[in-house]
């Protein structure tokens, strides 16, 4: 008998459906007003949005940055002043969702989300906030979306070095969850299914070098799941470390989640139990997974190196201090040259 936790949250997903069809059915009855955070690029979608039966008023706010500001949340919250919202409904990658997040905490409105990247935010109660240069990042179950409706028609124009990127952060998500220490039955076959899900849509992009609906639904499938296991267990040292080098090194966060994955599984892999290495193997297909997951992104074009995403060799060190200042359970020691080592050969 396998003694387990397992925590879950409620959540209606909407998978499949044009967002028009669906917010016209997930509305309430009666008029609710509805904060809307997200590009500027959505402004047709939104118009659309205002001419809904079930819609009283929609208060656009288009302006995101990456890693949520501080100055920007009171800036929206300034924007939203006064304002009768019901619902915020968030459209766009992890940073408008983060902005969303950020908003319902001072807010009685319901989040709802769509997402059109593969981040996974829209499954968790995780959210980020930064200010003076630091991001400090924390989990409050009252940012967790009430609803989320993925729309695989929707997004089918992102362009693929947005989207390659993307679903490798989600991918990293899946991989950190299969060996967790807090992981158990249910999140290890959610995680096979992701990563199968996930696996099937960038074979069939490296192929068709074209997205489409069919391989975007697959995508945003692994990602759903993606964020659906960052919420539910404990991340290692590949979220950490893209965290250091994401929020105190400023790289571009999908780049780096997508850089780090296959250096990080290498540096876990002698540490994986022989279970969990064979359940990798048959994922990916493969003897040694991290080699198949490079391979997978230089024919994607997204075989990055450090140096190329802008960190300089003489922050090696840095960066490795601050991971060896968090604690994390991870299945690896951290042993500092070896970290340094990684780091090394991911530059
Ligand atoms: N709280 C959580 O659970 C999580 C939070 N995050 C946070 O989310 C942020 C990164 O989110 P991402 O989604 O990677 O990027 P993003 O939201 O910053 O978007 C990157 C760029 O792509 C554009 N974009 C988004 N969707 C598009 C589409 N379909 N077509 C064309 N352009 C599009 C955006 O306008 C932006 O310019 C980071 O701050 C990260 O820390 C990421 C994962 C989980
Ligand atoms: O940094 C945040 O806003 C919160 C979590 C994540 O970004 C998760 C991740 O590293 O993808």
């Amino acid at each position: 008998m396998n003694l387990f936790n397992y925590k879950t949250h409620a959540v209606k997903v909407i998978f499949g459906k044009s967002i028009l069809d669906a917010l016209d059915e997930e509305l309430p009855e009666g008029k609710s007003n509805i904060a809307f955070i997200g590009s500027g690029r959505n402004s047709a979608l939104v118009e659309k949005i205002k001419n809904l039966e079930k819609v009283g008023g929609v208060f656009h706010f288009d302006k995101i940055i990456q890693h949520v500001p501080q100055d920007l949340v009171e800036e929206a919250g300034k924007f939203l002043e006064g304002k009768e919202v019901d619902i915020i409904l968030c459209l766009g990658g992890g940073s408008a969702i983060g902005l969303g997040k950020a908003l319902v905490l001072n807010s009685n409105a319901e989040l709802w989300v769509v997402p059109t990247t593969y981040s996974g935010s829209e499954m968790t109660n995780i959210y980020g906030i930064s200010q003076n240069g630091v991001k400090t990042v924390k989990r409050d179950d009252r940012v967790h979306p009430h609803k989320v409706f993925y729309d695989p028609y929707l997004s089918i124009g992102m362009p693929l070095d947005l989207a390659v990127p993307s679903a490798f952060n989600a991918m990293a998500h899946l991989v950190e969850a299969l060996y967790s220490r807090e992981s158990n039955p249910i999140v290890n076959s959610l995680a096979e299914l992701g990563l199968k899900n996930l696996l099937a849509g960038l074979r069939s992009l490296s192929q068709e070098k074209v997205m489409t609906a069919e391989i975007n639904e697959k995508l945003l499938f692994g990602a759903y799941i993606g964020g659906k296991v960052l919420c539910e267990v404990s991340m290692g040292l590949h979220h950490k470390a893209a965290h250091v080098l994401g929020g105190n090194f400023n790289l571009e966060h999908s780049k780096i989640h997508t850089l780090l994955l296959p250096f990080v599984l290498k540096y876990q892999w002698d540490f994986l139990t022989e279970g969990v290495q064979r359940n990798f193997q048959a994922i990916f297909g493969g003897p040694l997974p991290y080699q198949t997951i490079r391979e997978l992104q230089e024919k994607l074009g997204a075989g990055f190196n450090l140096r190329e995403l802008g960190l300089s060799r003489e922050d090696i060190p840095k960066a490795v201090d601050f991971l060896m200042q968090m604690t994390y359970p991870n299945p690896a020691p951290m042993i500092m040259d070896h970290l340094i080592l990684m780091l090394e050969s991911a530059y």
